[in-house]
Formats: C-alpha cells, sequence, structure tokens
C-alpha cells in the first residue's frame, strides 16, 4: 500500500455504532491498476447488517433533536478534516477504484462541497403558516427527519457518491447506513474515521462492508426501522431495489443509468465544444452515469469537429493513476473492458468506423485506448446502450428537429449536452431534450449547488441544491382548533 501521510486512515472492518467490526469472513480489495491485493476487509455477514440498523435507530433521537446548528458544527469539522487529510483520501481512492489522482483529488472536494453545502442547508429547513378556512383554527407546517436513512453505492465514485447522500440525511437530521460497492470500501471506511474523529456520536454514521450486495440490500430496502432508500447505480438493479422496499413503503431517491448525448450544432465554437466532449467523456475513463454517450455532430462541421476531436484524444495519456500526468485509468475489471469492446466490434460490424483506438490491449488487462468511433447511427449497440467506457461514438445529423429525435430515443434521461450559440436555438433544444440536467456549452456539470438528478429511466429524486434536503424530511401539518 502507498505510503499514507495518516496510516491510521486505513481501515478494515465495518464501522457500526461508534465502534469497528470485525467480521469472520474477510474480502479482498484489489487496486485496478496492477491488480495486486491491497487490503482485506471484514466481510460483514448479512446478519450483521442488523447490529447498524439498531445502532441508527437508537441514535435518532438524540441525533434529531440536536439544533440543526449543532448537527452543522460537527458536519463542518466532519468537512474539515476530509480537506486536511485530502491527499491521502485521494491515494486510497485511485488505489481501490484506478482514477488518476488530479480526479481523486477532485473527488475528495466534491464530497467535500456536499457536506459543507448541506450542514449549512440543514439551517434553512423552513416551515409554513397556512390562513385557515375558520377563524377558529391555525394552520402550521413543519418539517422533521423522516428517520434512519440507508444508502448503497457504486464503486466509480466511492467517496463523492456517499458523502453525496450521507450529508443531506445527516443535515435532516436522520441517522445513516451507507453500503459501499464491495471493490472500493476503503474510501467509505477513511470517512467514517474521520466522522469519529469530527465527535460524530455513535449510530449516526454507519458503513457496512460485506460482498453479499444482495442479501444486504435486501435487509436495506426491507427492514422496517429503515425510513428511506437511497441508491446510485444501474437502472437494471435500481428496479429491482425500488421493488423491494415496496413492502414497508419506503421514501426512495435513485440515481440511475445514463445515455448522455453531447449535440454540436453548426454554429457552435466547435474548439470549444471538442474540449468539452473530451471532458465530459473521459472523465472517470468513462465510468460515469453522466458522461458523454453519444456525440451528435450537424454534418456542416462533422469532418472539422472528428478531425480536431481526434487530434485531442491522442494527447490523452492511459496508465496508472498514481502516475503524475496521466488522464485515463484502469477500467475496474478486465469484464468491464469486455464489456465495451463488444459493443465496439458489434458497431463495428454494423458500419460503425474506428477512428482511434478500438483495439483491446494484453489479455485480462484493466486497460482500454480512448477510442473514436464514426458513421456511427443512434441504432447500433454502442448507441443505444451505456457505455460506461472511453468510447466516443460519432454521429451525423443535418437538422434540429431530427438530432432532438435522435437524442431522446433513450428510456434514460440523466444528463445531456449540446453547443450552440443561437440563443433561440438553445431555449428550444434545451426545452425539448427529455433530461434532468443539461449542460449548455459546458460539458462538466455536476456540483453542490445544483439539483443532480434523472428523468424517465435514470431515476427519482435530486441530490444536492437546496432541493437536496426534501428526500429526506417528512412535511407535518398541525392543525390547531379552538382559537
Ligand atoms: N446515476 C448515477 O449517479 C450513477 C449511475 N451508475 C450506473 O451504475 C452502472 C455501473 O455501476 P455498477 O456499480 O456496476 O452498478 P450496479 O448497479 O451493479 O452496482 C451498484 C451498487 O449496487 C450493488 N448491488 C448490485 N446488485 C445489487 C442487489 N441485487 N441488491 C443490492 N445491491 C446491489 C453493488 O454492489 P457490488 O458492487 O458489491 O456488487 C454496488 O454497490 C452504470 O449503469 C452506471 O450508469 C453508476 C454511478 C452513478
Ligand atoms: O456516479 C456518477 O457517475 C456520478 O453521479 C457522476 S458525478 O456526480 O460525479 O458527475
Amino acid at each position: 500500500m502507498q505510503t499514507l501521510n495518516d496510516p491510521q486512515l486505513l481501515r478494515n472492518h465495518s464501522y457500526i455504532n461508534g465502534s469497528w467490526h470485525a467480521s469472520e469472513n474477510q474480502l479482498m480489495v484489489t487496486n485496478p491498476a496492477t491488480g495486486e491485493v491491497i487490503a482485506q476487509v471484514s466481510d460483514a455477514a448479512v446478519g450483521e447488517v442488523d447490529l447498524a440498523v439498531k445502532a441508527a435507530k437508537q441514535a435518532m433521537p438524540l441525533w434529531s433533536s440536536l439544533a440543526a446548528a449543532e448537527r452543522a458544527k460537527l458536519m463542518r469539522k466532519w468537512f474539515d478534516l476530509i480537506i486536511e487529510h485530502q491527499e491521502d483520501l485521494a491515494t486510497i481512492l485511485t488505489l481501490e477504484q484506478g482514477k488518476p489522482l488530479a480526479e481523486a483529488r477532485g473527488e475528495i472536494t466534491y464530497g467535500a462541497a456536499y457536506i459543507e453545502w448541506f450542514a449549512e442547508e440543514g439551517k434553512r429547513v423552513y416551515g409554513d403558516t397556512i390562513p385557515a378556512p375558520s377563524s377558529d383554527k391555525r394552520i402550521v407546517i413543519t418539517k422533521q427527519a423522516v428517520g434512519v436513512v440507508a444508502s448503497v453505492t457504486p464503486w466509480n465514485f466511492p467517496n463523492a457518491m456517499i458523502a453525496r447522500k450521507a450529508a443531506a440525511a445527516l443535515a435532516a437530521g436522520c441517522t445513516f447506513i451507507g453500503r459501499p460497492a464491495s471493490q472500493t470500501p476503503l474510501s467509505a471506511l477513511a470517512m467514517a474515521e474521520l466522522a469519529e474523529r469530527s465527535g460524530m456520536p455513535p449510530g449516526v454514521f454507519n458503513i457496512i462492508v460485506g460482498d453479499d450486495a444482495r442479501g444486504i440490500g435486501e435487509v436495506l430496502t426491507q427492514h422496517p426501522d429503515i425510513a428511506k432508500f437511497t441508491f446510485t447505480g444501474s437502472t437494471q438493479v435500481g428496479r429491482q431495489l425500488i421493488a423491494q422496499c415496496a413492502s414497508t413503503i419506503k421514501k426512495v431517491s435513485m440515481e440511475l443509468g445514463g445515455n448522455a448525448p453531447f449535440i454540436v450544432f453548426d454554429d457552435a465554437d466547435v474548439d470549444a465544444a471538442v474540449q468539452g466532449a473530451i471532458a465530459s467523456k473521459y472523465r472517470n475513463a468513462g465510468q460515469t452515469c453522466v458522461c458523454t454517450n453519444r456525440i451528435f455532430v450537424q454534418s456542416g462541421i462533422a469532418q472539422v469537429f472528428t478531425e480536431k476531436y481526434k487530434q485531442a484524444v491522442a494527447k490523452l495519456t492511459l496508465g496508472n493513476g498514481l502516475t503524475e500526468g496521466v488522464n485515463i485509468g484502469p477500467m475496474i475489471s478486465p469484464q468491464a473492458v469486455a464489456n465495451v469492446h463488444e459493443l465496439v466490434t458489434a458497431s463495428v460490424s454494423l458500419g460503425a468506423k474506428v477512428v482511434t483506438g478500438g483495439e483491446l490491449l494484453e489479455a485480462g488487462s484493466h486497460y482500454y485506448p480512448p477510442t473514436v468511433l464514426s458513421d456511427v447511427t443512434n441504432d447500433m449497440p454502442i448507441a443505444q446502450q451505456e457505455i460506461f467506457g472511453p468510447v466516443a461514438p460519432i454521429i451525423t445529423f443535418d437538422s434540429e428537429e431530427q438530432v432532438i429525435t435522435l437524442a431522446n430515443n433513450t428510456e434514460y434521461g440523466l444528463a445531456a449536452y449540446f453547443y450552440s450559440r443561437d440563443i433561440g436555438r438553445v431555449w428550444r433544444v434545451s426545452e425539448k431534450l427529455e433530461y434532468g440536467m443539461v449542460g449548455i456549452n459546458e460539458g462538466i456539470i455536476s456540483n453542490a449547488a445544483a439539483p443532480f438528478g434523472g428523468v424517465k429511466q435514470s431515476g427519482n429524486g435530486r441530490e444536492g441544491s437546496k432541493y437536496g434536503l426534501d428526500d429526506y424530511l417528512e412535511l407535518k401539518y398541525l392543525c390547531m382548533g379552538g382559537i
């Protein structure tokens, strides 16, 4: 393991009720860049999940009754500790997930920004008074914490996805149980170590690590003492988890898959569009739900855009994320590489052309070269499926109406992007794109101040922004009579 300034951040047991909980079995955490085992972590059995639920339930009265300003002080301390230990947290993240260190540093800052944001938002949970229908009554609306929150998060942002959920939950007065992806538990456990150092009371923030995703998920989605379930991951798994939550009518929020169009109109600044598309496509080796998944270029500028884009891709460096200057790290697994390559070869067999990349490196490699395909059509597998890898399909189009129809022709509705300098077009296209988030002349749109989330099969609910607390609060209507 890379030398850490604070080796205490490397934890290897679940964090439950303010203590480190060893389990009988272990799971291995490997470095996707090298395949080496970097840690052995307690593998909690399904039966141990109940310990976390009990702890979170017991901590609810204390935590939810604290003044929001008191919760904010502890969250601010947690934020300060995360920023203080950013370099170690980024190193741990790159070692277990693979992204370049510069991106990992960015993820730590991004995740911490949600903690800072919601520490303040928690102090602005306003209620309402409503004029009563009769003079002998008064109507007051208050907002209270929903209760114990359970979360399941993916491997691609092992810090920020937990921070984005836990920050809103804690600020609202809820207690939190996080179950990170089994490939990347170390970042979550390091967050727990710093939560403990911040003075967070036992049971308020719990992290349960276990390889039995399905079994643990069944407890978290069906336990009567869990009021809310929040998930980030694939649409396929999200559907199943929503169904599992039905038995106890939990509040549910889902951040699921995407198929982002990136549209370049002929009135765009082509150089800006190239940079925006590079940033949006190859971030985290293309393994984010908001990565550009299809690049639509208007026919008049298709050749110049494709040439400029190819030149920009040629400047990207593939390698171990710990190596300074590397822009694209390994993918999470050889299977992920195989899945992406299958989409490429299937689309090439249907007429797509490889502009650059598109070849498998050595057998079993976690690496896939940044790839560009041209002559792609919207019905090809590479355009219809979420790539979740460093492949950019370029599709040409003629008219605005045509590209909006093509862009919307997907079950997903998370993020979309387009470049145009025509103000009328900006309004028309923004309103017609069926997506929860739209980048206009911008390829990177995620930040704590904005409501992150999708429509259609990309999920429901919003994370971040002033809207992000709503999912963790219940409205209470007080009707006072006999006035
Ligand atoms: N909208 C968004 O913000 C995001 C969406 N995604 C989407 O997720 C996909 C890729 O991420 P990936 O991690 O493979 O997605 P998965 O949906 O396979 O996994 C996400 C998380 O769910 C867990 N999980 C898997 N199956 C179950 C189950 N039956 N019950 C309970 N938990 C389960 C996984 O555990 P384990 O890994 O241990 O098996 C992991 O922690 C892509 O479609 C991507 O778009 C990813 C990140 C963000
Ligand atoms: O998991 C993801 O893909 C994230 O939601 C993308 S982002 O919020 O980091 O942009």
